[in-house]
């Protein structure tokens, strides 16, 4: 039986992306559950390989159904936009933009069916505005070339999964859009999730916004009462089984503890805060929502190592098996 097709994104060129794909990329676990097509530019991915010592072949194809996935082999769907002396670790336009357009084309063949999954090596955010693409992340980026309006970011670790209400928003920004409406499309989000993945009955636990879930009014303005109590109630009268607003800390205790498959966290560093103590080769990132597989490293572009070939490509060989596990057969 064939493996699924997965486009991986290189990232940005100055970061660790290119050292992470090739590292990935020649573990024969990978090679063994995906046939991968990187998206990037061969030159730094040569780079990359010489940088980390990884003995690979890297080949120039241009598109997914010319790729033959030879042991050894990493096949390059060549954009070559980057100059051959970009540094590493230098935050630059350039490397922004070639981040986007790897981005643009991986998703075009996702959305097509031409690939099965995508891969995401990491994108520096400002580099991404500075390249001229006004996107807060990859994740907002694809919701768009997908045509979706709302798409939810998943952690995924083997001790505790969080889904976000909301992420790459101000924190004041982030209290102001949660509405009730939005925290029950995420629970839904997050149940169907884990439902499609093959737990028949999956247990969610909410977080609340303030401390101590607001302690009965105690702390805060009351936002767990209008903001996530009536979602729960819904859900709950649907048949999900979710609990909450818990006290955020107290749901990660007991998710760690084994008592819940997901946490929904209000906003980004209440769930990205307990999954980063875990480890970065612990975390996966997961777009919910969108019409194609997306999955991606949890760390970023790591500009004060990139280039010294000491990246750990754990999380980017996880991501890789996940997007192979999520995806449909070819
Ligand atoms: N999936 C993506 O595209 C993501 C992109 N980012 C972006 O990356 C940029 C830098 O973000 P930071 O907050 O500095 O986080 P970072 O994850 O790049 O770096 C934080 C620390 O972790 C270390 N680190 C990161 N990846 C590592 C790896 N594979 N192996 C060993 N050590 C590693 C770095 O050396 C640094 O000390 C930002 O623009 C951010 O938005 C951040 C997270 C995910
Ligand atoms: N903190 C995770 C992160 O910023 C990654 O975001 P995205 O690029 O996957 O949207």
């Amino acid at each position: 039986m064939k493996t699924p097709l997965v486009a991986v994104t290189m990232g940005d060129g100055a970061g660790v992306g290119p050292e992470v794909v090739v590292r990935a990329l020649a573990d024969p676990e990978v090679r063994a559950v995906c046939r991968p097509v990187v998206v990037g530019d061969l030159r730094r991915l040569e780079d990359a390989a010489r940088i980390t010592g990884v003995e690979v072949e890297l080949r120039a194809v241009d598109s997914p159904e010319e790729a033959t996935f030879e042991p050894g082999t990493v096949e390059v769907i060549d954009l070559d936009l980057l100059p051959a002396d970009l540094p590493f670790g230098v935050l630059s336009a350039v490397a922004g933009d070639a981040a986007y357009q790897y981005v643009k084309v991986a998703s075009e063949l996702a959305v097509a069916g031409r690939v099965q999954a995508i891969c995401t090596a990491p994108l520096n955010k400002e580099a991404l505005h500075a390249g001229g693409h006004p996107y807060p992340g990859h994740t907002e980026l694809l919701a768009e070339l997908c045509g979706v309006d709302e798409v939810s970011m998943m952690l995924s670790t083997p001790t505790v999964k969080v889904i976000h209400v909301t992420t790459h928003i101000g924190l004041v920004d982030a209290i102001e859009r949660i509405d009730d409406a939005l925290v029950e499309r995420t629970i839904r989000r997050g149940d169907a999730t884990l439902r499609d993945s093959g737990l028949a009955r999956p247990r969610l636990g909410v977080c609340g916004i303030n401390p101590h879930a607001g302690e009965n009014g105690l702390f805060g303005r009351g936002e767990e009462a209008e903001k996530i109590v009536p979602a729960v109630e819904r859900c709950r009268a649907d048949g999900i089984d979710v609990q909450g607003p818990l006290p955020a800390d107290t749901a990660f205790f007991l998710a760690g503890r084994g008592d819940y498959d997901l946490i929904v966290a209000m906003y980004h560093d209440q769930g990205h805060g307990p999954v980063k103590v875990l480890g970065l080769e612990a975390g996966v990132n997961i777009s919910v929502g969108l019409p194609v597989i997306r999955t991606s490293v949890d760390h970023g572009t790591a500009f004060d190592i990139a280039g010294t070939g000491t990246a750990d490509a754990g999380s980017m060989i996880e991501a890789l098996r996940q997007a192979a596990a999520l995806a449909p057969s070819p």
